[in-house]
């Protein structure tokens, strides 16, 4: 793996994700800066990783030679408006943006610099080594490709998109969709409670149901998703009045309704921010 430093500026949810799925997967935490103004969250990732901590955003950024901007999408502004004050030279170096609802051309304009610039889209199983990353950048040569793609396929898969409004659509199917799947969980979860079983088996239950469902999808590629519904679901069983109930309640129409205000709100952020 390469010596190049990779800083993460504004270490919460979704960088800690990716630094734990860099760092299981070969990276080394020397060559990982993790950043955080909160002092607890600061130490939380110190004592979980032996990455470099500090809350010195400069000094990360000065020390890196790739830069992954995780911070929210409100706060991204204020973050860029301190390296501009500081009069950080970011020329040979990959900027990362992480964030929801903030094109390249809106981060160009908050950094005021030349940096090459990419906009990934992770998602939050990135710490267990099952996430998926949608790429986009225009800067970067095929050099810098390569290494990026190696930090986020240490965390899952990889995704290069061939424009950057994919990058919404992308959030849609696999950024938020974690959401998705623990929302559906839940509901399980809370149902067989309410069946009766106890918290620690309907907690149990539910996530090998999921995890033997998604392997069983991985496992036979050539089985559409519909086939492996349909072998669940016996004629006249009870499968099918399960099912029956989903879609008279309109499930798939919910489900791609809700991605479509996923986007909706990616670009309507774009607007805002
Ligand atoms: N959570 C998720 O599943 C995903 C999040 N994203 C993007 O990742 C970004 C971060 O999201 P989360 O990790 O969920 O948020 P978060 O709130 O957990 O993490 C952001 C961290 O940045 C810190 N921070 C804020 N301003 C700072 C500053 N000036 N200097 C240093 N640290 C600062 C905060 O203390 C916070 O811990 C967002 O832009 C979001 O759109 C993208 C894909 C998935
Ligand atoms: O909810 C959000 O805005 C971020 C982006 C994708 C997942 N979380």
């Amino acid at each position: 793996m390469s010596n190049k430093t990779i800083a993460f500026i504004g270490t919460g949810n979704m960088s800690y994700a990716i630094i734990g799925g860099m760092l299981k997967n070969g990276f080394s935490a020397r060559n990982i800066i993790a950043t955080n103004r909160n002092q607890e969250k600061l130490d939380k990732v110190a004592q979980d990783f032996t990455v470099q901590t500090t809350s010195d955003n400069i000094d990360a950024i000065k020390r890196a030679d790739v830069i992954v901007l995780s911070v929210k999408p409100q706060m991204m502004e204020a973050l860029c408006e301190t390296f501009r004050l500081a009069n950080i030279d970011l020329t040979d170096k990959v900027v990362i943006s992480v964030a929801a609802g903030i094109t390249l051309a809106r981060l160009k304009e908050m950094l005021q610099s030349d940096a090459k610039l990419v906009r990934c889209m992770p998602n939050t199983p990135s710490l267990v080594g099952l996430g998926v990353s949608g790429l986009f950048s225009q800067d970067i040569n095929e050099q810098e490709q390569r290494f990026i793609d190696q930090i986020f396929s240490a965390t899952g898969m990889t995704v290069w998109l061939h424009s950057e409004s994919q990058i919404n659509d992308i959030i849609a199917v696999t950024g938020s969709s974690p959401a998705y799947f623990f929302l559906f969980m839940q509901a399980i979860e809370e149902k067989a409670k309410a069946l009766g079983f106890n918290e620690q088996q309907a907690r149990q239950l539910v996530q090998q149901t999921a995890l033997g469902a998604a392997q069983m999808a991985i496992s036979q590629p050539d089985i559409s998703l519909e086939q492996l519904r349909a072998n669940v679901t016996s004629k006249g069983g009870t499968t099918h009045a399960a099912i029956e109930s989903m879609k008279d309640n309109q499930l798939p129409l919910t489900v791609a309704n809700a991605m479509d205000a996923c986007i909706a709100r990616a670009e309507e952020m774009e607007k805002q921010i």
